[in-house]
């Protein structure tokens, strides 16, 4: 209702400077205001995205649905002035240069003055700690679990190689692509908010910074982010270790610890006294994973093949096969063959056929 207040200023036009009566309101930018459904994003090129309904909610900004040519997109937003979304256009420019396949699409993005940044990217589905959460005793089936691990391994290993740690590797931050682009079975990486590169314009690792503050998520910070240690690629290995065990037990030892320094605790002990408890029902190869990631230091380049092989290998021992269907998909139950979608995708077309 921007009109009501213009009775006013024409009673009284003399006591109105000019200039404020002839800038209309809505020309002036509210700074760090995010848009809403409805909503439509301009790009600089003039393209224009109509934003449909929240996806996600992040700490500084929020996730839409939307469409590219037909093509269903994410739009993420986020606050002018809070917004990460610089270092995460880095990131998914560099990985779209070095041909990545673990990572969105970037397909366009730009600032709308003052009020908020924004990137669209290719759409993914439901994220795996909330897949997880949705199966039975919390846990994937140990076929679907080693397949996330080889696939979020390699993501790791991806993003390393154009430079970047990622600093919060969490299940919650990795997702598999949507069924409409054939990529159900290929899970990706996303939120780079905290990302930093690691080496210089050498190809040299950039010297640690020895004490920096905490960075992460506490049930998967390294035992380094808990010293508040600057976090090299070992410190993502770690991380993904840890999400790695929770997908397979469906619990990890300190997950019920609320206070970071016993989390701490417990991740120490989990490699003293506690590590029977931590491991427990994991394949034997998990133990002497953590024992590889466990000797690299802050300069070292993980041997991310050596990792992959103990994963294969836990496989083989339990003739895992890759025809088998992925705890997401619906399974084709005896004569019954029910289509293969996840459950994102379903609960998509849910959310599109409510905005109509
Ligand atoms: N490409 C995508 N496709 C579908 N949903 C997405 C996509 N990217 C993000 N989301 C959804 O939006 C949520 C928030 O996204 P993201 O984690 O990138 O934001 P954030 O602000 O960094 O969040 P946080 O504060 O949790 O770190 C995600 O949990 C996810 O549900």
């Amino acid at each position: 209702m921007a009109d009501t207040q213009v009775p006013a200023q024409v009673a009284a036009p003399s006591l109105i400077p000019a200039v404020v009566v002839a800038l209309p309101q809505a020309t002036v930018p509210e700074r760090d205001r995010l848009p809403k459904e409805g909503d439509e994003i301009v790009t600089d090129s003039g393209k224009r995205y109509k934003l449909g309904p929240v996806l996600g909610d992040g700490g500084y900004g929020t996730v839409f649905l939307s469409q590219d040519d037909g093509v269903r997109i994410a739009v993420k937003t986020e606050k002018f002035s809070k917004s990460q979304l610089k270092i995460e256009i880095l990131v998914l420019k560099a990985a779209m240069q070095a041909n990545c396949k673990h990572f969105c699409e970037l397909i366009d993005c730009g600032t709308k003055s003052k009020e908020f940044d924004y990137m669209m990217i290719s759409l993914l589905a439901k994220d795996l700690h909330k897949i997880r959460c949705e199966m039975p005793d919390r846990k994937f089936t140990m076929n679907t679990a080693l397949r996330v691990g080889l696939e979020t391994l390699k993501a790791c290993e991806e993003l390393h190689r154009i430079g970047f740690v990622s600093r919060d590797i969490k299940p919650g931050n990795f997702a598999p692509g949507v069924k409409a682009n054939r990529q159900s079975r290929t899970i990706f990486m996303f939120d780079f908010g905290l990302a930093r590169r690691y080496i210089d314009k050498n190809n040299n690792v950039i010297p640690t910074r020895k004490e920096v503050g905490w960075r992460g998520t506490t049930r998967y910070g390294s035992i380094n982010a808990h010293k508040k240690l600057d976090l090299g690629r070992r410190d993502d290995l770690e991380s993904w270790f840890y999400g790695l065990v929770e997908m397979t037990r469906g619990t990890l030892s300190w997950r019920n610890v609320v206070e970071r320094q016993h989390v701490q605790r417990a991740k120490e002990a989990s490699r003293t006294s506690g590590r029977v408890q931590f491991l427990f029902e994991t394949p034997s190869q998990f133990d002497k994973i953590l024992t590889l990631i466990d000797s690299y230091s802050f300069e070292s380049a993980p041997d991310y093949k050596a990792i992959h092989k103990l994963l294969v290998e836990a496989r083989e021992e339990r003739n895992l096969r890759d025809r088998e269907h992925w705890d997401w998909e619906e399974e084709t139950v005896s004569t019954t063959i029910t289509t293969i979608t996840s459950f994102s995708d379903k609960e998509l077309r849910a959310k599109a056929d409510q905005s109509k």
